[in-house]
Order: structure tokens, then sequence, then C-alpha cells
């Protein structure tokens, strides 16, 4: 009896899921045309103020709450994936999302120079060797946000800048410097990071009262330090400042965490090697430069936008990967200065600003979320 009660119900189920599919043709088609329209006048995809009145007019047609909100979703739904077909119809017109970047066969490395924060020995330091090589003029400043000024105003072609470790997670003070200038992400580098505990050549480790670093490398070894209850810990501006001030200071009861390369180049001894509790402790290193250019081969793009305080808009922004059968490799938020409990995002995905699916993709959020902007292709 249950059985067949089931299988009529499924014929019913069956038939009305045939018209329904049968209407949404019909409902692509004419959004076909309106995007031909759109095409013609030069209008934006994105409408905000219809949609709005067509979910008001849809929810309108129901009486049950339950019924109320899954309308809007399917109607918010429906309408997004008209918006990508449009999106689609438009780029292969030709229409693309603009942007003022230009591809280059490889990125130039004659007579460049290159900035950093800190001091030598330290770990960015370390990544612009590893990026560059020893042969070009590589020239440090005392703070990040210098070394972005530094790039953004043609005294340095390339500045290098930590982004994010595999263990403390994102140095978020850079992803605010990626929205203050323009300057464009055009590489980025990874180097292991392996910290020491550095004192002065007659120090032993039970000496240690004080111990000096970058607030990330102490979170880095933060099992091995706060096993060490009675040591203080305190923040500088990077590890290699760390190693040099426990060698001027010269006093046995400091120690730094910084790298062996720095412990060297400070006259420092390693009281304790690789005092990092994730032993693939990894920082990647993104390189900057003032052109807006991308290497033909490159596979991953950032970028940022802002979004409505509103239930869902994530989610939808995030369709724009979906519909493109674009992956996303990452996501980060930031506060937006002055707009409490507002948020930036920042995204990485795979790909290459010249395929089509990013294209779209690109041209989805920027009509769709506010000030979006391409941070990098490399
Ligand atoms: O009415 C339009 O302008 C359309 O493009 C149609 C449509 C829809 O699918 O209903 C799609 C995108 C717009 O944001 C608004 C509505």
């Amino acid at each position: 009896m249950k059985t067949l009660d089931l299988q009529e119900i499924r014929k019913q189920l069956d038939g009305i899921d045939r018209e329904i599919v049968s209407l949404f043709e019909k409902r692509m088609a004419l959004s076909g045309q309106v995007a031909e329209y759109k095409i013609e006048t030069g209008k934006p995809v994105y409408d905000r103020e219809r949609e709005q009145q067509k979910i008001e007019s849809v929810t309108g047609m129901v009486e049950d709450e339950f019924q109320k909100q899954a309308v809007r979703e399917l109607f918010t739904q429906m309408m997004t994936i008209s918006r990508h077909f449009q999106y689609k119809l438009m780029a292969e017109h030709g229409l693309k999302a603009e942007n003022d970047f230009r591809p280059v066969k490889n990125l130039p490395a004659n007579q460049v120079r290159v900035v950093y924060q800190g001091v030598e020995g330290a770990y960015t330091h370390e990544a612009a060797l590893k990026y560059f090589g020893a042969d070009v003029d590589i020239y440090h400043v005392d703070s990040w946000e210098d070394a972005m000024k530094e790039v953004e105003a043609g005294t340095a072609d390339y500045a290098v800048l930590p982004i994010e470790n595999s263990s403390a997670g994102a140095v978020t003070h850079n992803y605010d410097l990626l929205i203050k200038y323009n300057n464009y992400i055009v590489a980025e580098t990874l180097l292991p990071v392996d910290h020491a505990l550095l004192g002065l050549s007659e120090a032993e480790e039970g000496d240690i009262k004080t111990v000096f670093s970058h607030p990330q490398a102490l979170m880095q070894c933060s099992e091995f330090l706060n096993a060490n209850r009675n040591w203080r810990q305190i923040s500088v501006e990077n590890t290699a400042v760390a190693a040099k001030k426990v060698f001027e200071d010269g006093d046995p009861s400091q120690a730094a965490v910084a790298s062996e390369i720095a412990g060297n180049i400070y006259g420092l001894k390693v009281l304790k090697s690789s005092i990092n509790h994730n032993k693939n402790n990894t920082t990647r290193f993104i390189i900057l430069s003032r052109e807006p250019i991308y290497r033909e081969d490159a596979g991953k793009i950032s970028i940022s936008f802002e979004l409505p305080h509103k239930s869902g808009s994530l989610y939808n922004m995030l369709s724009n990967f979906i519909y493109n059968g674009v992956n996303m490799m990452m996501i980060e938020s930031r506060p937006i200065l002055g707009r409490n409990w507002e948020y930036r995002f920042f995204i990485d995905i795979e790909g290459n600003l010249s395929d089509a699916s990013i294209q779209n993709a690109l041209k989805g959020i920027s009509e769709e979320g506010s000030n979006m902007r391409v941070l990098g292709n490399y």
C-alpha cells in the first residue's frame, strides 16, 4: 500500500518538475534577451532594485512563513543563475571586467632594486635572496609600510612582504597595506622558517630571563617559550632586530628568537635550535610591484572586495566562483576601519586573468560587491 502511494506521489512530482524545468528554460531564454538589451545599451547585468522588487512580489504571493523563506531562496538563486548566464553572454560579446593588467613573458629582472623590512638576516631578507638571488640590489627599511611606500614611489621596483605563516596564520597588517597602497602582487615565494633560541656566547639556557622577537615568531614558538613560565616575552619589529639587540645589550639574561643565519650575522650562540612547534613551519612571502603586470603562465589570483552587512551576501558572492568552475584557495577577512562589524574579504583563486571563466567571475563580483580589486595574478 505504502509503496504504491509513494510511486503515485513521485509520478506527480515528476510531472511538476518537468513543468518547472520547462518554465525555467523559458525564463532563461528571456534572461538572454535582457542580456542582449544590456549589451546594446551598456546597462550593467546586476539590477539590485529590480531583484528586491521581485523578491518582495514573489514572497507576497505566499502566506506561510516557511514558504516565504523558501520562495525567497529559490528566486534569489534563480536570479543569481540568470545573472551568471548574462555575464557569460556578455563575455562572448567581448565585454569583460575592466582591468589595467598586462600579461608579460617574464617579470623585469634587470638592474632591479628590491626592498624589504627589517635588518640583514631577517627572514624577509632570506626570502628576497631566495627569490631574486644575490646579484640584485637589495636594501631594507624600518617598516612594512615604508617598503610599500618605496615601491609606490618608484624608489624600489619590488618589495618583499610576509603574508601568511603555516602555523600562525595571516600577517593581518600586510593585508591592510595591500588595500592602502596601489601595488600589485606579481609573485610569491615560500620559505621554511626554523627558529632558534639565541644568546650571547657566554650565556646558557638557564640564565635566560627575557626573550625578544617578532610577535609572529613568539607565537610560532609559544609551546616552547610558555613552558618556561619565568621568561618575559617582548615583541620587537622583527627577528633580526631582536638578535641585534641581544648582541648590543650584552646582557647574558637576554635571548632572541630568530634564524641561525641571524645568529651568525650578530655573533650570537644557538642555545636551542628548532624551537618552533610546527616542524614544517613555512612563511609565504609576496613580491609587489607598482606595475599591474602578470606572467602569462600565472596560476593564482588575489582579489579583495567588501560586502553589504546582510545575510547571505558572502554566499551569493561566492556563487560567482561556483558557476564559473573557479577553485577558491583561501579566504581571509579583515575589519573595515570606521565601519564596525563590516568586513573586507581577501580571496585567492586558481586561474589566469586571461581565462574566460575568471573574467566572468570577476565581472560578477565587481558588479555585485563593492570596491572589488584585483590585487595580483602570479
Ligand atoms: O530584469 C533584469 O534586468 C534581468 O536581467 C533579469 C533578472 C532576473 O533574472 O529576474 C536578472 C538580473 C538582474 O539583476 C535582475 C533581474
